[in-house]
This record gives structure tokens, C-alpha cells and sequence, in this order.
């Protein structure tokens, strides 16, 4: 991700070629009904020069000699036809422009959906993606540009149309106009520059801040503010951070400011200069009325033209230095499709799943999460993932997805490489439900059916799915079934509990009726009946998949073929229940600690009556 802040003059021309490029691409001929609209006007105006100096010439015949107005009536008369049509190709522009921006932003934003939801998952365990994310989103402003480069392009054709009247003259005229452009575009470009870099310095604190504001107002973090009274802690935080960037940004603005103060003083003095140079031609006879007007006019549209021109340039080169963050973005490199290997045809994945000593570190971590892990999961096999905090089971389950890249090491389904399957392809035949799964603020249709997108009408399936996990008894009690809209976020929503959230959940990994199912621990909120009915349910609807389940209640470990026991990233032991306690190590020490807490007391009965807890060895 971009981190440099300077640029060469070939990166600055090769951003800008994209983006006219892109502009191409959304709309041909709105960028070349723009292009036409800017030049017409240029030559308006130009054309507007020369009447009034006939104008000029001609009132003052009228006045000298007494010829009649008729002359100056049709100079007149054109240059009203003109004014009215620069007028309409100005309204026409600027409905162009704005549908040729509205494009532009629909394309940059539509890039940047789906450019986020191609990268691999790692990046988003990066601070350095969400930095270059909030620039790119910043730098949509880069549309900016278009408009800047327009005006400039519009007001260069312009200027020098009024230099080459001006040069006709005179060619110091000439060059003194040059010099009210040189220093106001070196500061301006400077300027640009520089918030540029300070741009790039805050997007740290920037993101920071916008946090800290949406732990504020956000629906996450307001139980806990309220309960924790953390309210005016973040405020203050907040505010702090917030005029951390902002001092520096005023800072800055102050010495542009200053600057460009200085520059404009330095202007007037060459202005006065020149103005003083074409009263000096006046005297001498060098200059008819009309040619004095003319070039007063021509001088002073000409220096207002160029200080437009140099104060677009510093916003078009700051904003190419944005547009180059958005395509900077644009441009990481999403997660590789190889195809170079296909899983076997047929709705099974055949054979072995064969983890061959992984390891896994995630970005910036020195120590890795899983070191040398080995293992084989026979096809139909149903394996539990046990270990403390920490031990890695929710990296391994992820690893073996394919949803992150190994470190080193090898994952092989029937024999295959997962590297080099297509991950849409894989994904396909295997199924997970995480710990932290989505809550979509959407229909229950929509939160079940998005196992299988493509299914979403398919209301024999949702009803299985429903009914596989309980889901359907409160699914039934909605007004609107599986078009009930979910979540308070939106209007007419119906928020569930926790404990029924897993059920959807869970339903829409039983609704992909894939091979391969991974449960990491999502029963976590379940009473203890619903728990052992949702996983009864589960193995009796796994019968035949691989099944791979990460638990922390290992009542459950008895309802399956093998354990993988994890610690510190490693593997440590491996077997069937029974095996393990036999072996006395860690998993029958875990289990022993569990057991306790099921155990009759003399007065009472057990702690629950939940079918698959410890107590039942
Ligand atoms: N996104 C991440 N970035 C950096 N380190 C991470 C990330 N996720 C997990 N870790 C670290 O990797 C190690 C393994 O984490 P993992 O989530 O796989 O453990 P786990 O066995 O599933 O734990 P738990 O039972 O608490 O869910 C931990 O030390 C954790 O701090």
C-alpha cells in the first residue's frame, strides 16, 4: 500500500491517463461532449476580445467623424448572440458534467465494492488496509479533478488566444503576463503538495477518531458506554484526536494563506507595471482606443485566467495525488485463482483432507498461531477441535477454508493442493459457521437462504434449514415468515435473541448442503437443551460430511470419531474420547475440570440435564 508521498512527473502523468481512461470508460461521449463544450467556450471567448475591440473602434468613429451607429449596432447585436450561446453551452456543460461525475463516482465506488470483496481475508487483519481503505475513500474527491483539468485546459486555449493579441503588441506585454503565473503556481503546487502529505501523516489519527466517534453512536459499544458511563471518556478522546489533525490542517492553510498574500501583492505591482507600459504606448500613438480597451481587457481576463489556472493546477495535482491512492487501491492484488487444478466433479469432495505440518502467522505477529500442525480427516469423518484461549482452532478452521494463506505447510483435499483451487470453487463444497457470524439487518430469507444465494426462493429448503435448528419456531411466530425483516436497524425490524441469531446462523450453513461442515463454537448462547438438540440435529444432519467442530464443552467430543487436541499453535494429542483419557494428558485433564462443574452435589441433583455434557463418559 502507498506510503510514498512524492511523486515523479511520469506518475503524475500516468495517474491522470487513468483516470481520463476511466472517464472513457463510463461515458465516451459525455468526456467528449465536455472536451467540445470547453473549447467552444475558450473560443468564445477570445471571440469576445476581438468584438470589443471593434466595438471600441467603431463608437469611436461613431463619436469622431459621425458615421452612423449602424456599425456598432450588428458588433452589438453579435456579441448579445454570443453571450446567449457561451450561456447554453455552459448550462449544457454543466449538465454533462454532472452526469458524467455521477458516473464516474457509481463506477469508483462500484470498483471499490468489489475490489474489497476479492481481497484475501488476511488484508483485513492489517492497519495498513484500513489506511489505504478510508484514502481511496477520501480520495473519490479526486473527481475533482476532472473538473480542474477541464478549466485548466479551457483556460490555457484561452490565454493563449489573449497572449498571441498580447505579443501582437508587444512581447514584454507578453512576458510580463508570464511572470504573474510563475510564482502563485510554485506556491499553489506546494500547497497541494503538502496537503497531500499531511493527508497521508493523519489517516492514522483520522481513522482513530472516526472510531472512537462510532464506539459514541454506534449500536456496538452503547450498552457498555451507558453501563461503564464511558460517554465522556471517548468525548474527550475524541476531541482530543480530532483537534490533534486539525490544528495542523489550520496550520498549514494559514501559511498558504500568507503565501499566497504575498504572491497576489507581488502581482499588483507587476499589474501596475504593465498597465503603466500600455498607457506609455497610448501616448505614443502605438495604440488606437479600441486596441488600448482591447488589451486592458485582454490583460486583465489573462491574469485572472492564469491564477485560476495555477491555483486548478495545485487542486488538479493534489487531487492526482488522491486519485492515485483510489487506484493504488484498485490495484492490490486480489486473492489468486489458479485453476490450475480442479476438485473432482460431483457434489463430493473425494478422500482425504491432508494437513501436512502447518504454520500460520498473521501479519505483524511474530509468533506464530499454528506451528507444524499435522493431521488427516478421512472423508465422512466427524473430528472435534478442542484446546484452551488461544490455542489456534479458529485460525486452523480457517486455514483449512482456504481462507487464509499458510505460511508453510500443505492442505489437500482428495489429494489436491488447496492453493491451487479455485476459491469460489472450494468454497462451494464446504460450509462454516464462525463465532462472530453475521447478523444481516435483512429478511430471514435472506439471512438462511445467503447459503446458497443462488436458492433464495427456495422455500422447501429454508423451511429444512428452519426446521434443523429450531429456527422455525420462532420464524412462525413472525408476521411475515421467512420475509420477516431482521434486526432493529431498519424500519419494521424484529430483533432476535442471541441464542436464536446462532439458529439462523447455523441454519444458513445447513442450507448450503455442503460436504465439508465447520462448526467453530457457535452455540455458545444456546440454553443447554437447545445446545444438545442443535448439535444431536447437526451430527444427525452431518451424517456422512466431514464434519470438523471446535467446542469448549467436550460433552460433545463423545458424539464424534476423533479429537485434535490444540495448545500454543501445535498439535499435542490426538484420538477418540476414550483413547484420550486413557493417555491422561491434556484433553482428560480439561475434561476433568469440566466434569466437576456437572457433578450431583449430595443435596441436589446435577447442574444440567444436558444429554452430551462431561458427566455421561
Ligand atoms: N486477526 C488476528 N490477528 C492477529 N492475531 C490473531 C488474530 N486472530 C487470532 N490471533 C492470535 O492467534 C492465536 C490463535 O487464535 P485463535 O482465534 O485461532 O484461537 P482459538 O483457539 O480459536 O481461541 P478461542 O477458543 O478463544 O476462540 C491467538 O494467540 C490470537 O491472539
Amino acid at each position: 500500500m502507498q506510503k510514498d508521498s512524492h511523486m515523479r512527473t511520469t506518475d503524475l502523468l500516468s495517474t491522470l491517463i487513468k483516470m481520463y481512461r476511466l472517464l472513457w470508460t463510463v461515458s465516451p461521449f459525455g468526456l467528449l461532449g465536455t472536451i467540445a463544450c470547453r473549447l467552444l467556450l475558450a473560443f468564445q471567448s477570445i471571440a469576445h476580445l476581438y468584438l470589443i475591440s471593434l466595438l471600441v473602434n467603431s463608437v469611436s468613429q461613431v463619436i469622431t467623424t459621425g458615421q452612423p451607429l449602424s456599425e456598432a449596432g450588428r458588433i452589438i447585436l453579435l456579441q448579445v448572440g454570443l453571450s446567449i450561446a457561451a450561456a447554453g453551452i455552459q448550462s449544457l456543460d454543466g449538465i454533462i458534467m454532472t452526469s458524467l461525475k455521477m458516473k464516474a463516482k457509481f463506477h469508483i465506488e462500484d470498483r471499490m465494492a468489489q475490489q474489497s470483496s476479492r481481497l484475501p481475508l488476511v488484508y483485513f487483519d492489517r492497519p495498513d488496509y484500513y489506511d489505504s481503505f478510508h484514502r481511496a475513500t477520501a480520495s473519490q474527491n479526486s473527481l475533482l479533478l476532472i473538473d480542474a483539468s477541464f478549466s485548466i485546459a479551457q483556460s490555457l486555449l484561452t490565454v493563449a488566444g489573449y497572449f498571441v493579441v498580447i505579443a501582437g503588441f508587444h512581447w514584454m506585454l507578453a512576458a510580463g503576463l508570464l511572470i504573474f503565473a510563475a510564482p502563485s503556481f510554485i506556491v499553489n503546487m506546494q500547497l497541494g503538495q503538502k496537503r497531500f502529505i499531511q493527508m497521508i501523516m493523519q489517516t492514522p489519527v483520522a481513522r482513530k477518531a472516526q472510531y472512537v466517534f462510532t464506539l459514541l453512536v454506534g449500536r456496538e459499544a452503547a450498552k457498555e458506554v451507558r453501563l461503564f458511563g464511558l460517554s465522556a471518556y471517548f468525548i474527550e478522546r475524541w476531541r482530543g484526536l480530532f483537534w490533534q489533525n486539525a490544528k495542523q490542517q489550520v496550520g498549514l492553510e494559514r501559511r498558504g494563506i500568507a503565501l499566497n498574500w504575498g504572491v497576489d501583492s507581488l502581482n499588483s505591482l507587476v499589474g501596475g507595471a504593465l498597465m503603466l507600459g500600455l498607457a506609455w504606448l497610448g501616448t505614443k500613438g502605438r495604440l488606437t482606443l479600441g486596441q488600448y480597451v482591447a488589451l486592458t481587457e485582454a490583460f486583465t481576463s489573462a491574469k485572472n485566467q492564469l491564477m485560476a489556472i495555477s491555483s486548478s493546477l495545485a487542486l488538479m495535482y493534489q487531487n492526482i495525488l488522491f486519485a492515485r491512492e483510489l487506484f493504488a487501491f484498485l490495484e492490490l492484488p486480489g486473492e489468486e485463482c489458479p485453476l490450475q487444478a480442479s476438485l473432482p466433479s460431483g457434489d463430493r469432495i473425494e478422500g482425504i483432507i491432508d494437513a501436512e505440518d502447518l504454520v500460520f502467522n498473521y501479519p505483524g505477529q511474530s509468533n506464530p498461531a499454528l506451528s507444524s500442525v499435522s493431521f488427516r480427516i478421512r472423508a465422512g469423518e466427524k473430528i472435534a477441535v478442542v484446546g484452551d484461549n488461544g490455542a489456534g482452532k479458529s485460525t486452523l478452521a480457517k486455514c483449512l477454508l482456504g481462507l487464509y494463506p499458510l505460511s508453510q505447510g500443505a492442505i489437500r483435499f482428495g489429494g489436491i493442493d488447496i492453493g491451487s483451487i479455485d476459491p469460489n470453487e472450494l468454497r462451494k463444497k464446504i460450509t462454516a459457521v464462525f463465532q462472530d457470524f453475521v447478523r444481516y439487518q435483512l429478511t430471514v430469507r435472506e439471512n438462511i437462504g445467503f447459503g446458497s444465494v443462488d436458492r433464495l426462493a427456495d422455500d422447501d429448503r429454508l423451511e429444512e434449514a428452519a426446521a434443523k435448528t429450531g429456527a422455525s419456531e420462532f420464524i412462525e411466530g413472525l408476521a411475515d415468515g421467512f420475509d420477516s425483516l431482521l434486526g432493529p436497524m431498519f424500519d419494521g425490524g424484529r430483533e432476535l435473541s442471541l441464542g436464536q441469531w446462532q439458529k439462523i446462523a447455523i441454519s444458513r450453513a445447513y442450507f448450503r448442503r455442503a460436504e465439508v461442515v465447520v462448526l467453530d463454537e457457535p452455540t455458545a448462547s444456546m440454553d443447554p437443551i437447545t445446545e444438545a438438540a442443535v448439535y444431536e440435529n447437526f451430527l444427525h444432519m452431518a451424517e456422512g460430511k466431514t464434519t470438523l467442530l471446535i467446542s469448549h464443552r467436550l460433552g460433545v467430543c463423545k458424539a464424534v470419531d476423533r479429537i485434535l487436541v490444540m495448545k500454543k499453535g501445535r498439535l499435542i494429542e490426538q484420538g477418540t474420547h476414550e483413547e484420550l483419557l486413557k493417555l491422561g494428558g491434556e484433553y482428560a485433564r480439561m475434561y476433568q475440570i469440566q466434569s466437576k462443574w456437572y457433578e450431583s452435589t449430595e443435596n441436589g441433583p446435577a447442574k444440567s440435564g444436558y444429554s452430551l455434557s462431561a458427566n455421561h463418559a
